[in-house]
């Protein structure tokens, strides 16, 4: 298991602060990469096999068996990692996050990055996410949104939660087609930040949220 030792700084951005493990994304070692990819490739194999029964029962048992070999050594619930953007600005988040974490093969793994309105990511998602026949699940949308949303509010003002939540569906959003995420802060008020965020797929606009995200901890 990969251990940042860093010192300890008392940022209130540093989740060490809290007591909580950091690592450093970058320091994640490429075997875990490469099997949280292979696993992501397992779910959307599992989620459409129509193999035999036999194949079937074969594999749950040779699976149950990797599942105990990983399970020895577990990572701390909260662990967090810490990334660096294009721009060399750094945010931190739950090594697990269902958005983005690192470590999660259920995760699309959204990578947001900076732009001069806010935040930016591109992914296409599979029958993971699936709602209706070849759409992406509502919830996720709702999910991806209230990530993108959150990030930009703790890089361009620091970490907080969602209050509020609004998302508005203009057209289906659909599998297996490049998605831009977009989000941006509207304006800040003492602990309140009113942020928004969109997906657009093929130019067009699919889905379009609005939100409140309080600071857990202000700046001054
Ligand atoms: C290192 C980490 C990395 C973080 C990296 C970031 C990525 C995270 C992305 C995912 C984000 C999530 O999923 S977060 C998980 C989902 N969200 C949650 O679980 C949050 C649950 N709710 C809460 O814990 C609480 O309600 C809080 C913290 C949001 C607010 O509680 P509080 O701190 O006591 O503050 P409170 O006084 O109630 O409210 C402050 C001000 O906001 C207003 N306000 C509060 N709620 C609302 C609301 N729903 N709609 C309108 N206004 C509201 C109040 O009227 C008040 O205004 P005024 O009187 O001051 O004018």
């Amino acid at each position: 298991m990969t251990v940042n030792t860093q010192p300890v700084t008392e940022s209130p951005d540093d989740p060490r602060a809290f007591g909580l493990p950091l690592v450093d994304a970058h320091s994640l070692p490429a075997e875990l990469r490469t099997l949280v990819s292979r696993v992501h490739d397992l779910v959307d194999a599992v989620a459409n096999t129509e193999v035999d029964t036999d194949t079937l029962a074969e594999t749950a048992a040779t699976v149950e068996g990797l599942t105990d070999r990983l399970n020895v050594a577990r990572r701390q619930i909260g662990a967090m990692v810490r990334r660096e953007l294009g721009d060399g600005t750094t945010m931190v988040g739950t090594i697990t996050n269902i958005v983005e974490g690192e470590t999660n093969p259920a995760a699309p793994q959204l990578f947001l990055d900076r732009t001069d309105e806010g935040l930016r990511a591109e992914v296409t998602l599979n029958t993971i996410y699936q709602g209706p026949p070849g759409l992406v699940h509502g919830g996720w949308i709702a999910a991806m949104l209230d990530q993108a949303v959150g990030s930009v509010s703790a890089v361009e003002t620091s970490p907080g939660l969602t209050a509020n939540l609004e998302i508005d569906y203009r057209r289906p959003t659909p599998l297996f087609t490049p998605l831009e995420i977009t989000s941006w802060v509207e304006r800040v008020e003492g602990r309140k930040v009113f942020v928004a965020g969109r997906i657009r797929a093929h130019g067009q606009v699919t889905a379009e949220a609005t939100a409140l995200m309080i600071r857990v901890e202000a700046d001054g």
